[in-house]
């Protein structure tokens, strides 16, 4: 049975949700499921934005023609050429044999290389600034390379002044029913699964999100639909300004994430011992994660939320404990940066951890060292109590 969302009364949500994948790009946990936004816009020419996953096609093919009713596809825009948002092209050409397939140049050298049906009649391409009319509506382009792969664009409809912004400002997280974001208790049931979302799947991006924000702050804009998560129609400034800071690279909160790897528990005590001094001279809302036990993208949400991190592992087989370099590496890889980080190493016969995480933060752009490194011999000692005492001196007169 068909399950559709007004948003204007030309406009149409026909996507879905999954609930059960386990993890998105088989990496990411969704403990919440995700969506998969599709629009139609129903004006006296048809066009639909985007497609869904494969998991979810027969719901939304049965969406798309509920609300069609009768009526051909005229148009489908490929605002983003990932698999998850594109399963049905074929199915859809198929129907509507003489859809045009609105792209650009990558987008359609995109589409060959993952499928193999011909289809090149049906390409409509078009260049940065492009407009479209369908009657009354007009849609315009807006090129967003990199915020998530080359062929990204946005696509801004000017009667209703709606942004599809592909996968920005998307979240992990189902929709239950309430598909704009001012219907749900946002902070509390998105927030982290939309920072989680942007951090790890378009965090390395933030220069390029920077870019393409500045041309949205043109437009005159009254309504965001993502492809994932909620609809955007209330407080844009709001999630904006979340876009703002985690582009550029800025933590939303002054406060400190600790995060260490541990075998035998005795970095894991220090760290315990940091977060307790530090609690004690009144820092709040201090988070903690053990890397071997916690999914990556959890604390690489929080090591962009929070000003401060501190790191602590073992020293493994003459390196570093891997769950921590497997860490760090994200860290890098994600282009994390403009952080204050303190080092706790840990070593019985010779100390290589705290050398490899002060060569991994070098490697990353403006990561400030608190204090001097920490190091213990197997376990803490009470003589190293006032050393330990000194390192939290640093981090708190930091923070
Ligand atoms: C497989 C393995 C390899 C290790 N390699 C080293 C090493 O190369 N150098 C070193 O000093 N300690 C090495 N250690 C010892 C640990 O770094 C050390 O015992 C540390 O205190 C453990 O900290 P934890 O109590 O937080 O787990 C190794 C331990 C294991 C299990």
């Amino acid at each position: 049975m068909r399950c559709v969302h007004k948003i204007t009364p030309q406009i149409f949500w026909v996507g879905g949700n999954d609930r059960r994948l386990e993890r998105f790009e088989n990496m990411f946990p969704l403990p919440n499921g995700v969506a998969y936004n599709s629009y139609l816009i129903m004006d006296e020419k048809t066009a639909l934005m985007d497609t869904v996953d494969s998991s979810i096609s027969a719901l939304f093919l049965e969406n798309l023609t509920h609300v069609l009713n009768g009526r051909k596809l005229d148009y489908l825009i490929i605002n983003h050429m990932e698999p998850d948002h594109c399963a049905n092209i074929e199915e859809l050409l198929h129907r509507y044999p003489d859809m045009k397939i609105v792209g650009n140049k990558n987008t359609f050298q995109f589409i060959e290389q993952f499928y193999s049906f011909e289809t090149k009649e049906n390409y409509f391409e078009v260049k940065e600034g492009d407009e479209l009319s369908l009657g009354g509506h007009t849609l315009q382009f807006i090129f967003a390379p990199m915020v998530h792969w080359p062929e990204v664009m946005f696509t801004y409809e000017q009667k209703e002044k709606i942004l599809f912004s592909a996968d920005a400002f998307g979240s992990f997280g189902a929709i239950s029913g309430n598909l704009f974001s001012d219907q749900t208790d946002f902070e509390s049931v998105y927030l982290d699964e939309a920072r989680r979302y942007y951090t790890n799947i378009v965090g390395k991006y933030g220069d390029q999100v920077q870019a393409v924000l500045k041309k949205a702050a043109s437009l005159d804009i009254r309504m965001i639909c993502s492809l994932h998560g909620p609809v955007w129609r209330e407080s844009l400034p709001y999630i904006l300004d979340k876009y703002d800071h985690w582009s550029k690279y800025e933590p939303e909160k002054q406060g400190v994430v600790l995060v260490y790897a541990s075998m035998y528990g005795n970095t894991e005590n220090v760290m315990n011992l940091i977060a307790g001094k530090l609690a004690e001279k009144g820092v709040e809302d201090m988070r903690m994660y053990d890397v071997s036990k916690t999914h990556p993208s959890y604390i690489i949400a929080d090591a962009w939320k929070f000003s401060h991190i501190v790191l602590g592992a073992p020293t493994y087989n003459m390196g570093l404990y891997y769950g921590m370099q497997a860490f760090l590496h994200e860290m890098a890889a994600l282009r994390l940066r403009n952080r204050k980080v303190a080092v706790v190493g840990n070593h019985t016969w010779a100390n290589m951890a705290t050398k490899s995480m002060l060569c991994e933060l070098e490697k990353m752009k403006n990561m400030e060292i608190i204090g001097a490194p920490f190091d213990i011999k197997s376990s803490m000692k009470a003589h190293q109590e006032p050393e330990l005492n000194k390192l939290v001196d640093d981090i708190y007169a930091s923070l």
